[in-house]
Formats: C-alpha cells, sequence, structure tokens
C-alpha cells in the first residue's frame, strides 16, 4: 500500500498546475496525501498528477467512475498507470463495475510491478441529507442503510474500501470490519463554513468514529492562512 503519514488528505480543488503546485509545497510538509478531483484533473489532466508525484505524497484522484464495467476498467488502467494512491467508482455502477474496476487495478500493477492503489467506492453523497435522499433518489429508507448496503456490496466486490461520510462510519465499521478502508470527506471544523455538505462532523470526532483517512477541501484551501488551517486539524487529530 501507498503510505500515507497521517490520516489527512487535502482536496486541491484549484483550476490549474500552478495554483495546485502552490498548494501542495505549502502544505506538503504537513499532509498525509492530496486529492485531485474532477475540478483540478478536467482542467490540468494527468500533468497534475505527474507534478505531484515530485512532492513524494500520496494522491487520491477522486473522478468517481460510473459506467459500464469495460469502460470503468480502461479508465482505472490509465488512472493507475499515473499512478494514482487511491481512486474511486460509484457504488451505483454495480458489483460488476466495481470487480471490472479492482481486477484492473491489479492486473497493471502486476505487469508493472508497481503498488496497487486502492480502490473504493462512493456511496450516498454527503451533500444530501435524509429529506433529499428520500425526495430526489427515491430511496425510502435511511441514508445509513443504503450507504451499508453498498459498503457491503463493494466488499463482496473485491473493494478496499468505501468514502462516506463521517456519520454512517460506525454502522460501516461494523458491518465490513477492521481492515476495510473508510475515507470521509464531510469534514468540518468547529467553526468553519459548512458550504454545500449536510451530513459533517470535527475532524476529531471524525477519527473517533473509526474514519481511516478524512477528505478536507474548504476549511483549508479557503482559509485565510492555509498553512494554520491544516496544522489546526492536525493539532485537534493528535490531541484524539
Ligand atoms: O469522493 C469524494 O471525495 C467526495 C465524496 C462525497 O460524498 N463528498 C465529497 O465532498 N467528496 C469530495 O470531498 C471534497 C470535500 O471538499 P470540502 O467540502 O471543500 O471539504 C470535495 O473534493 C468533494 O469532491
Amino acid at each position: 500500500m501507498h503510505s500515507f503519514k497521517n490520516p489527512l488528505i487535502i482536496a486541491l480543488d484549484v483550476d490549474n498546475v500552478e495554483e495546485a503546485l502552490k498548494l501542495a509545497e505549502k502544505i506538503g510538509p504537513y499532509a498525509g496525501g492530496f486529492k485531485v478531483g474532477m475540478q483540478l484533473y478536467y482542467s490540468a489532466g494527468q500533468e497534475v498528477l505527474l507534478r505531484l508525484r515530485e512532492k513524494e505524497l500520496p494522491v487520491f484522484v477522486d473522478l468517481k467512475l460510473h459506467d459500464i464495467p469495460n469502460t470503468v476498467a480502461g479508465a482505472t488502467r490509465a488512472l493507475t498507470r499515473q499512478g494514482a494512491a487511491i481512486l474511486n467508482v460509484h457504488a451505483a455502477g454495480g458489483k460488476a463495475m466495481m470487480r471490472a474496476a479492482v481486477e484492473a487495478a491489479r492486473d497493471e500493477t502486476e505487469k508493472a510491478g508497481t503498488v496497487r492503489p486502492l480502490v473504493v467506492a462512493v456511496t450516498v453523497l454527503t451533500s444530501f441529507d435524509q429529506e433529499s435522499f428520500k425526495q430526489e433518489m427515491g430511496h425510502s429508507g435511511t441514508i445509513q442503510d443504503r450507504v451499508v448496503a453498498w459498503a457491503l456490496m463493494a466488499r463482496e466486490a473485491g473493494l478496499d474500501g468505501v468514502v462516506a461520510s463521517p456519520l454512517e462510519i460506525a454502522a460501516i465499521r461494523k458491518a465490513c470490519g477492521p481492515d476495510f478502508t473508510i475515507i470521509t470527506p464531510g469534514i468540518r471544523p468547529a467553526g468553519t463554513a459548512i458550504n454545500d455538505q449536510k451530513r459533517t462532523l470535527t475532524p476529531g470526532e471524525a477519527l473517533k468514529q473509526g474514519a481511516d483517512y478524512l477528505v478536507v477541501g474548504r476549511p483549508v484551501t479557503a482559509a485565510h492562512d492555509q498553512l494554520e488551517a491544516v496544522k489546526a486539524i492536525l493539532t485537534e487529530i493528535h490531541s484524539m
């Protein structure tokens, strides 16, 4: 497995390589890893992954793949070759799609003699609350039940873990066991803006619930002093 020096993954949700590298330079000595999502990858492509490799921190490539199994397998191969330490697919894409992704990652790394990325499933996005989940997604049950069902399905498909809100961590841990990786966005240090997130906890609370990795974007990227924001989160984490 790629090694993260601490559980804090900073989402580099910016528009270009220069901005991403500037941020990575500043917070690199403190962060556990970086996340490159749709905004940056669709703007800068694989160049940003190549340049971030120079920082020697693992990168979670968050493109939330969701397509037929063959297409997702091809995309997974590409992101694996580009050095992703973690990559994600939507659990809603189904078991065959998830299995195709993890098999593609395994095959690609076995051929290259490299370390396989963790392949994790996105469950219910942290921007849903129970009300919008019911109204817009047509699910009658609770978010937690859906997240746990998808987590179990991801585990059966051979995935390494899931992305879920901090509110579901304990239930996932109970259902999927200690070795299943749980990555949680929707992290909001006390007193920071919630923005479009609906299901949130503070960094310390999320770790206490049993998260393996915390994904944090705007509480750091939009902070007046980004470095101070990262350090404050680490202080909270270390005091746990
Ligand atoms: O897959 C993700 O990383 C993800 C899943 C999810 O359910 N919610 C979610 O916010 N994310 C990502 O996590 C990051 C959270 O950013 P902030 O809300 O700015 O902290 C963003 O880059 C999102 O794309």
